[in-house]
Order: structure tokens, then C-alpha cells, then sequence
């Protein structure tokens, strides 16, 4: 285990932002962590860099406690982006690289390689300000991998790039999980954390609510959602006992039920009036889980 977060709680006056929070991120992993506005994410990820100290509890890096000096194996793609507008791409990369330890020679690589991998080339010697809201995104991520951190944190790093994009960064950050990089990113993007993530976590007023492996968390909820697909209403099956949420969607209903008894029962009470075209007890999605544990849905 390489980041190990101990029972770290942070209070800002007597409001509580991450409360008594323990995780293990494990070396090489893409680690998902998750919650509602305002569940404790930032602030998590702010006590990570040694840029907040946690009013109880500590964090390790390897085994060390994490400082700011330890920054430069670190690598942070904030929340709220940081770059300098009128600065052209170029030299802001070099002054960031440079403040990580790196000689100019090794950023110019780096920052040409990542260029033409974002397909930005042209914009080497643009002003940030000059470049679209999406395309400053690459720029800050590029800023946040280019002294090739052990441990990259990534706020919300889709949040505003085009699907086209957005499959660009996702690319890069495998990549990066391949060649060993430990990643611990926030979206609110279900899909994406699904896709690229073993393990997670889900805050809840600074706390979590669910946490562990992906595989594991979704066999929890196994059973529990059931897609019924055919020519009639089932509006009736909504009152059975132990339905505790029954959606209409395109050609048939989609329900949530307390346990697989439940789903017998249904089953039994559809082939009762006849043919149905499906009858599916469905792996729940992320999304799903989320929703029933945060109680918000999400877009
Ligand atoms: N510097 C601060 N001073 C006071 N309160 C703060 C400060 N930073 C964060 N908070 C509070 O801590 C709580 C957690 O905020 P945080 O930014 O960590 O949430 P988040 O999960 O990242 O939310 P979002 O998804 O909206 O980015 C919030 O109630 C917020 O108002």
C-alpha cells in the first residue's frame, strides 16, 4: 500500500469537512473517490498534497508522512484551474516545470510529447487565454504530469472537455496507470469512474458510505434491479411489497426491489398475465449505487 489515509478528519471552525477517514490506495492503482458537492473531495485531496493540515489523523506516502516538500513526486490537476492567462503555453510549462525540479531541456520533451498527443501543437506559443476552456484543460493536465509524478491527483478531470476529449485524457491516464502511476481522481461522472476504476470511494458529509473494490461493491447490489420489458402496463407491480422503486422506460418499467426474494415474486406475478419480451435481474450501475447511498440523483 502506498497512500494510506488514517482517521483524518478536518474541521473548518465547527463545520466538519472529512470526518474520521481511513482508505488505503493501493500502489498502481486508479483509485475513484466520489461524493456530492461539497462531501469532502477537495479538501481530501488538498491534505493528500500537504497543502491542508488535517486537524486529526495523518496521511503517508510510502510509508512517510506527507509534506509539502514532497510535492515533486506528487502531481495536482486542481479543481479551480490555475494557469496564468497571459502567459503563452510554452513558457507557463517550462516555469511550472521548473518549480518541480526540472531542467528545461527535459520539460521542452515532455511538453512537445504531450502536445502532440493532445493534437495541440499549434498552440505551443498561443496565450493560455487565447485557447478554449477545453484545450486550457489539456494544457493544466499536461502541467500536472509533466515531471511524470508516482502519485497524480485529478479534480474532476473531465469537467468540461468534449466527448472526443474526454477519450483523449481517458487514453493518457491509462497510459499512465500502465507505466505504474498511482491515481486517485474525483469525477461526477459515473461512466468514467466505472470504466476506469478497481477501487472507490463514496463520501458522504466527509464520511464514507460505501468504499472498497468495484467488483466487490456492485455484487453487494446484486439482485436488486430488475428490467421487465413488454406490450402491457405493469403499473400493478408497483404496490408489491418490497418494491422500492419502479421507473417507466422505453417499452417496459425498471424496478428496484429489496432482495432476490422480491424478484421471484415479481416473476411469478409477470408470468401470470402472460408473455413478456425480457425479464432481467441487471447488475446495478454506479450510478445507481451512488443514488442510493447519497440520496441525489445525478445527471
Ligand atoms: N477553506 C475552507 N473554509 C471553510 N470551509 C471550507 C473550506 N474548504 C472547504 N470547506 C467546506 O468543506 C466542505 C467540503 O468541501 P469540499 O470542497 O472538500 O467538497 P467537494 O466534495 O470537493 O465538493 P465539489 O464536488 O462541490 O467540488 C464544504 O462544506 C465546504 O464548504
Amino acid at each position: 500500500m502506498t497512500l494510506k489515509i488514517n482517521n483524518i478528519t478536518k474541521r473548518f471552525g465547527q463545520s466538519v469537512a472529512v470526518d474520521q477517514l481511513s482508505l488505503e490506495i493501493p500502489s498502481g492503482e486508479m483509485f475513484g473517490m466520489l461524493g456530492a458537492n461539497g462531501a469532502g473531495k477537495t479538501t481530501t485531496f488538498r491534505m493528500m498534497l500537504g497543502l491542508l493540515e488535517p486537524t486529526e489523523g495523518e496521511m503517508t506516502w510510502k510509508g512517510e508522512k506527507i509534506d509539502y516538500s514532497r510535492t515533486n513526486v506528487i502531481g495536482y490537476l486542481p479543481e479551480e484551474r490555475g494557469l496564468y492567462p497571459k502567459l503563452k503555453v510554452r513558457d507557463q510549462l517550462i516555469y511550472l516545470g521548473r518549480l518541480k525540479g526540472m531542467h528545461k531541456k527535459d520539460i521542452i520533451t515532455e511538453m512537445q510529447m504531450w502536445l502532440e498527443r493532445f493534437k495541440v501543437t499549434d498552440y505551443e506559443t498561443k496565450r493560455i487565454e487565447e485557447l478554449s476552456k477545453g484545450n486550457q484543460q489539456k494544457i493544466q493536465f499536461i502541467a500536472s504530469v509533466i515531471h511524470r509524478p508516482e502519485l497524480l491527483i485529478l479534480d474532476e478531470p473531465f469537467s468540461g472537455l468534449d466527448p472526443v476529449n474526454a477519450e483523449l485524457l481517458k487514453e493518457a491516464v491509462i497510459d499512465l496507470k500502465k507505466k505504474g502511476t498511482t491515481i486517485v481522481f474525483s469525477s461526477h461522472r459515473m461512466d468514467h469512474v466505472e470504466e476506469l476504476c478497481e477501487h472507490l470511494c463514496i463520501l458522504r458529509h466527509g464520511t464514507p458510505v460505501v468504499k472498497g473494490e468495484l467488483r466487490e461493491i456492485k455484487r453487494s447490489f446484486r439482485n436488486k434491479f430488475i428490467v421487465i420489458e413488454g406490450e402491457r402496463s405493469f403499473e400493478t407491480l408497483k404496490n408489491l411489497p418490497g418494491v422500492k422503486k419502479f421507473q417507466q422506460k422505453q417499452g417496459g418499467v425498471r424496478l428496484q426491489v429489496e432482495d432476490e426474494e422480491v424478484a421471484k415474486v415479481i416473476f411469478a406475478e409477470v408470468a401470470k398475465s402472460g408473455y413478456v419480451r425480457r425479464f432481467e435481474v441487471e447488475e446495478p450501475s454506479l450510478q445507481d449505487i451512488f443514488i442510493e447511498k447519497v440520496g441525489t440523483a445525478y445527471a
